[in-house]
């Protein structure tokens, strides 16, 4: 007997400020390709991944891919809606693009949230750290008590460009896919003990499936 087929549809999306290489990633993820020619995304672009999750479940991904000149505009909160995570991109050799991730994260938290009023979950990606690290090296360990403070569930360094990022990258993808999860059971009011047990599956898949 053939075993249930479950499908799954997550919309992510990916948000930060201008030329920081959002674009970039989604393609290195779902293309596996990258050009170092930068043309401005304008509005919102869309790709589309799909991860076979487990033999019986399927993933698909879909990302939003928010022009960073959005921050000044009124689309946003058009965009974000509906969407279960997010991954916040700042580019590792410009300061200022760093400094906007917390507009951003405010962006984001005052305009959408879970159903029980909690942020939806969110990553941190230092983005172009093949190019030197000015950011991170200037704030060093500060990074993980950043996150924390900022309600950023991590981050990650990565590389659209060298693919550095795609380890990472993927477990990042994989975390935000397991919080997403948990917040799909909270909004369908399974019990905790239910939940936990979804979950602690979802882990050790994730583990299982990443080595
Ligand atoms: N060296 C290096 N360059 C990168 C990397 N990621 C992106 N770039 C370059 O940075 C420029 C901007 O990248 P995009 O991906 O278009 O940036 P974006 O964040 O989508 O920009 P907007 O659409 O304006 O919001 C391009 O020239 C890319 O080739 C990286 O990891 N390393």
């Amino acid at each position: 007997m053939q075993a249930p087929h479950k499908e799954h549809l997550y919309k992510l999306l990916v948000i930060g400020d201008l030329g920081v290489g959002k674009t970039s990633i989604i393609k290195r993820y779902v293309h596996q390709n990258f050009s170092s020619h930068y043309r401005a995304t304008i509005g919102v672009d869309f790709a589309l991944k799909v991860l076979q999750w487990d033999p019986e479940t399927v993933v698909r991904l879909q990302l939003w891919d928010i022009a960073g000149q959005e921050r000044f505009g009124n689309m946003t909160r058009v965009y974000y809606r509906e969407a279960m995570g997010a991954f916040i991109v700042f580019d590792v050799t410009r300061p200022a693009t760093f400094e906007a991730v917390t507009k951003w994260k405010n962006d984001l938290d005052s305009k959408l949230s879970l159903p029980n009023g909690k942020p939806i979950s969110v990553v941190l990606l230092a983005n172009k750290c093949d190019q030197g690290k000015d950011v991170l090296m200037n704030n060093g360990l500060k990074m993980d008590q950043f996150c924390k403070e900022h309600g950023f569930v991590g981050w990650f360094e990565t590389s659209a460009k060298t693919d550095f990022w795609v380890l990472q990258h993927c477990f990042s993808i994989r975390l935000t896919v397991m919080e997403i999860k948990r917040q799909y059971l909270e909004r369908h009011m399974l019990t905790e003990a239910k939940s936990v047990k979804v979950l602690f599956m979802i882990v050790i898949c994730g583990k299982y499936k990443h080595r």
